[in-house]
């Protein structure tokens, strides 16, 4: 087991984007907390807040971002806290970040080795530091994999170093974002086992996903986000095998190996949201009621917004 102290408690969290004519709700009213040896799964359609909600924790958002609530990290607000103390404290050390499109995150013109060796000499002092190949060999890489240029790593590969340099720092939570795009059935596969050795060593990951299967094989809890709200959360099985939002159910009744039924229309603008629940347009079961916001309203630690659940 890793030595971890963590717990992260995210409360009220919304994230705002400035533009020139419009503003942005990205991610709206956003509350939830992971601890170590669990996994929480974050799902929703494309645009609906799941990457801008992690740059919010990491302190990556662009300069037209404005955010509210906290994020306590033990007693340090992530949300105020200065882009020096994330550097020196959080980034790495405590939270590790899988990014989503990994390869572009590389530099291309250095080895994974040399890139690999630059974090661990900023995050570990030289008498603690751990070397590069251990590292690589928790993300499943082999020693030669390290001696390749970004350029010559395939998907699954370019996969395994980004994990790797988010490992690099031993830091308890992981947040992956969208791990399992574009790799085929046996790197998911190899990727979920290594997701659940990390649960199982005593960490968090914050799972960011489209893939409700993988979602369900390594996930403790699932949250639903539609249009920068959650919309369900719940333990992972419940939220998949019995959904009470219409939405859940419409992602659940989408997948091949069910229904097969993709959900009507698409997801809103988030320039332009309704007063009331967002998902109304796409919805069947919609009353007047649903003019005004569905609170999220938890029964036995599972929550929904919704007045008409499934
Ligand atoms: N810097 C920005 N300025 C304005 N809008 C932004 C900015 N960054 C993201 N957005 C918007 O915020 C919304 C949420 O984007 P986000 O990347 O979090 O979606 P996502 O759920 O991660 O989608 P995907 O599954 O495609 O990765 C989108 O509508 C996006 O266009
Ligand atoms: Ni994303």
């Amino acid at each position: 087991m890793v030595s971890v102290t963590g717990n992260l408690a995210v409360d009220s969290l919304s994230v705002r984007f400035t533009l020139p004519d419009a503003r942005v709700s990205a991610v709206s009213d956003v509350s939830f907390s992971v601890s170590p040896g669990e996994c929480l799964a974050l799902v929703g359609e494309s645009g609906c807040g799941k990457s801008v909600l992690a740059s919010a924790l990491l302190g990556f958002l662009p300069g037209n971002a404005e955010v509210a609530g906290t994020a306590m990290l033990g007693s340090l607000d992530l949300l105020s806290a200065s882009d020096q103390v994330l550097s020196q404290q959080v980034r790495g050390r405590q939270i590790g970040l899988v990014p989503q499109s990994p390869a572009a995150h590389l530099t291309p013109v250095r080895t994974a080795r040399a890139q690999l060796d630059e974090a661990l000499r900023f995050l570990h002092p030289a008498s603690e530091r751990p070397s590069a190949d251990s590292v690589a060999a928790r993300a499943g890489l082999k020693p030669a994999d390290l001696d390749l240029y970004p350029h010559q790593l395939s998907g699954g590969m370019a996969q395994r170093v980004a994990t790797a340099l988010a490992l690099a720092g031993d830091p308890w939570l992981i947040i992956a974002d969208e791990p399992t795009t574009g790799l085929d059935r046996a790197l998911v596969d190899a990727l979920i086992d290594e997701l659940r050795v990390l649960v199982a060593d005593g960490r968090a990951v914050l799972l960011i996903t489209h893939d409700l299967s993988a979602a369900r094989r390594v996930a403790d809890r699932i949250a639903v986000m539609y249009a920068g709200r959650f919309v369900e959360v719940g333990p992972a099985e419940e939220v998949l095998d019995a959904p009470r939002h219409p939405y859940t159910r419409g992602l659940v009744d989408s997948l091949p190996d069910r229904a097969f039924t993709p959900i009507p229309g698409l997801p809103p603008v988030l320039t332009d949201l309704p007063p009331g629940c967002a998902f109304t347009p796409r919805c069947d079961r919609v009353t007047d009621e649903c003019a005004d916001r569905p609170q999220l309203t938890r029964v036995n630690g599972h929550a929904v917004a919704c007045h008409q659940p499934c």
